[in-house]
């Protein structure tokens, strides 16, 4: 296996590097990536940690070497340093985002791609695009990463309940912005099903929408959250590997499925041999999420519009 990271030099980027280089599957080979001179040098020094992975470093214009052969390609790359919400971030990233899908097209087609620069909600769509455009666009390669949200309502949920934050499990659907955010508390569980009270429920929904924004102001403006993403991507990047060799994994993702509420929506995914093998039934949801899913409907639309715009004028 083989798994490339564009944008290896940023602040996701290299500690998702190192992340990768302690966590993925032995014997996978690992490519870096960044415009940035410096990528060599990190994914040298990255390399001394005595694991099975292999990683060789890359940088400059042209990302096709450290694409070529790839069987998952993770983006970070983009801008992320001055405070800006995600939506703002658009129109700097969607030009890099778009000159990276045409070459994975080009070199790399049958990858699975991971997108986490944002706006992931619109991100995901433009690439999508652009992949049909090359002909090579396959629903069950292209994920937006919404991991680091099942994080953050893992890490609350065990710290509010008093549980072993290894058991507790919390679906997260919708998008990865604001109040497209949705954490399924009704559904959480820790080996059983977990309670919570209507107010903990609308507090706790706030606290992982608002999470990445609390970040950011508490960086006071020089970028987002970096090292929970890192994690996030690599729990993200471990379970598409496992599954490309074999193993039978449910994970969570941004992708094109089938929830009937928009074309691009975060939904449970099994992952095998070719990706998402099957997108999973969302479940039995309360009143309180059925009423969030339809109020964040309108936003989401919009995003995935301007992404689809983007490409298709
Ligand atoms: N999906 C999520 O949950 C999530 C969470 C946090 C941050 N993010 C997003 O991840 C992105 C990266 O964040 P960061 O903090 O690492 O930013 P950063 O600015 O520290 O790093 C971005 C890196 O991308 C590189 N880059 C720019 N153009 C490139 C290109 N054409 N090819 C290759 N590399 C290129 C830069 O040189 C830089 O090293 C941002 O868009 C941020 O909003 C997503
Ligand atoms: O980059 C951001 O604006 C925040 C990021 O998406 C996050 O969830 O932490």
């Amino acid at each position: 296996m083989k798994v490339t990271l564009l944008g290896a030099a940023g602040g996701i980027g290299q500690s998702l590097a190192l992340l990768l280089k302690l966590q993925l599957p032995e014997g996978t080979n690992l490519a870096l990536y960044d415009i940035a001179p410096v990528t060599p040098g990190i994914a040298a020094d990255i390399d001394h940690i005595p694991t099975s992975i292999n990683i060789v470093g890359y940088c400059g214009d042209d990302p096709s070497e450290a694409l070529k052969g790839s069987d998952l390609v993770l983006i970070t790359a983009g801008v992320r340093k001055t405070v800006m919400d995600r939506a703002e971030l658009f129109d700097f990233n969607a030009g890099i985002i778009k000159n990276l899908i045409e070459k994975i097209a080009e070199v790399c087609p049958k990858a699975c791609i991971g997108i986490i620069t944002n706006p992931v909600n619109t991100m995901v769509p433009v690439a999508a695009e652009l992949l049909k455009k090359a002909g090579v666009y396959d629903e069950r390669k292209l994920f937006g990463v919404t991991s680091l949200d099942l994080l953050r309502s893992e890490r609350f949920v065990a710290r509010l309940k008093g549980k072993d934050v290894n058991n507790v499990k919390v679906p997260v659907i919708g998008g990865h912005s604001g109040v497209t955010i949705l954490p399924l508390f009704s559904q959480a569980t820790e080996e059983e099903k977990l309670q919570f009270t209507e107010e903990e429920v609308e507090e706790l929904t706030l606290k992982v929408q608002n999470a990445g924004v609390e970040i950011v102001k508490a960086k006071l403006g020089s970028g987002s959250a970096t090292l929970s993403m890192a994690q996030a991507a690599a729990r993200f990047a471990r379970s598409v590997v496992k599954g490309l060799i074999g193993e039978d994994i449910i994970e969570y993702a941004y992708v094109e499925g089938n929830s009937g509420y928009t074309r691009f929506f975060a939904q449970p995914i099994r992952l095998g041999r070719h990706g998402i093998e099957e997108f999973l039934p969302i479940g039995k949801l309360s009143t309180y999420e059925e009423a969030a899913i339809n109020a964040m409907l309108p936003t989401l639309k919009a995003e995935i519009e301007l992404g689809e715009k983007f490409v298709n004028g």
